[in-house]
């Protein structure tokens, strides 16, 4: 049944029974893509757990990812011993392989959406899960991991944002991130309303977006390169401890601006199958707005990450970052 969900809910089927059980829990399917896991027995150390991929429907290695591991539990290889929600968040654009199908979803995780259409009703419907999810296992602490892959390639191929919000990251989280091979950490410096922010600012969970490599279609995702990142989701569902390494073998980077596209008349000056994280040097053009005029680096140099020219107006169309400890 479980490895069946990944299918059903792709091809908007609903199974005939929407709860069951395997060897180690429960499951309950709450609505399409919203799959609770609850465990036969929790681990003292369970968190409640929120797994979430396609957010962005072109993203496929995540769900990828989530479906091995879902068969692991299925086959009983993995024993639950925490509570689970997984969700697979653009059913509509993920059918299309498309990263939206009106609007980007991971923009609108905000409980002051009054917005209309297809991408803020499923917006709505998550957050709606979510909030119920961590109000039912409320004694536990809570986990968000939302896992995405990047539209270019990047000089860090496997990254993590670190919303911005008052909760602080437990230090742990560093260990266990390092040991999944991530490679770097990018600290956001504002509100950005995506699904991680909407977990740690709302309810004050330990939460990341996770850049799992490049965009590719369904079997030519890079699974070899996840398997440290599996085996991290591995041990929070099983409740066991994750493996840890040092955090220092990651390199840290804050955001130090947002660059808004605010008009048709935009453009990136730079090449752009640019890779994530390159570096451009003071004084060099990065883009130029008909409304905003030319945007330069300034005293300093900048690294540029998510660029995309082609957001709707008033949208991000790239991070400008810079590290935290050396300089890269
Ligand atoms: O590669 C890109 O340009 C976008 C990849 C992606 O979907 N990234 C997330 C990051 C979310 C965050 O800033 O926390 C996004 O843009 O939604
Ligand atoms: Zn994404």
């Amino acid at each position: 049944m479980l490895g069946q969900w990944l299918d059903w809910s792709l091809e908007g089927q609903l199974p005939a029974a929407s709860q069951g059980v395997f060897a180690s829990g429960t499951y309950s399917l709450h609505a399409p893509g919203i799959l609770e896991l609850t465990p036969n027995c929790a681990s003292q150390n369970a968190h409640a757990c929120i797994f979430s991929a396609a957010i962005h429907g072109n993203e496929t290695a995540p769900v990828e990812l989530v479906g091995e591991w879902l068969s692991g539990i299925e086959a009983g290889s993995i024993t639950l011993g925490a509570p689970v929600l997984v969700i697979l968040g653009n059913l509509p654009a993920l059918k299309i392989q498309q990263r939206f199908v009106t609007t980007n979803l991971n923009r609108l995780f905000n409980r002051e959406l009054r917005d209309e259409g297809e991408e803020p009703d499923r917006a709505r419907e998550l957050m709606n899960a979510v909030d119920r999810f961590y109000a039912r296992h409320a004694e536990l602490p809570k986990l968000h991991y939302d896992l995405h892959t990047a539209i270019r390639g990047s000089r860090y191929p496997r990254f993590v944002v670190e919303p911005y919000a008052n909760t602080p990251t437990d230090s742990e989280q560093w260990g266990w991130l390092a040991a999944a091979d991530m490679q770097a950490v990018l600290n956001q410096h504002q509100h950005s309303w995506t699904f991680s922010h909407y977990s740690k600012h709302y309810h004050g969970a330990q939460a990341f977006t996770f850049e799992l490599g490049r965009v590719a279609p369904f079997g030519q995702n890079d699974m070899a390169s996840l398997k440290p990142m599996g085996e991290l989701l591995t041990s929070l569902s099983q409740g066991t401890s994750p493996a840890n390494q040092p955090a220092a073998q990651m390199q840290f980077f804050q955001v130090q601006h947002e660059l808004i596209r605010q008009s048709d008349d935009f453009q990136l000056c730079f090449d752009e199958d640019m890779a994530n994280f390159n570096r451009f040097e003071p004084g060099t053009l990065l883009a130029q707005d008909g409304k905003a005029g030319d945007f330069r680096v300034g005293d300093t140099p900048l690294h540029v990450v998510f660029p995309n020219a082609k957001v709707e107006v008033g949208a991000r169309a790239a991070l400008l970052v810079a590290p935290v400890n050396q300089d890269v």
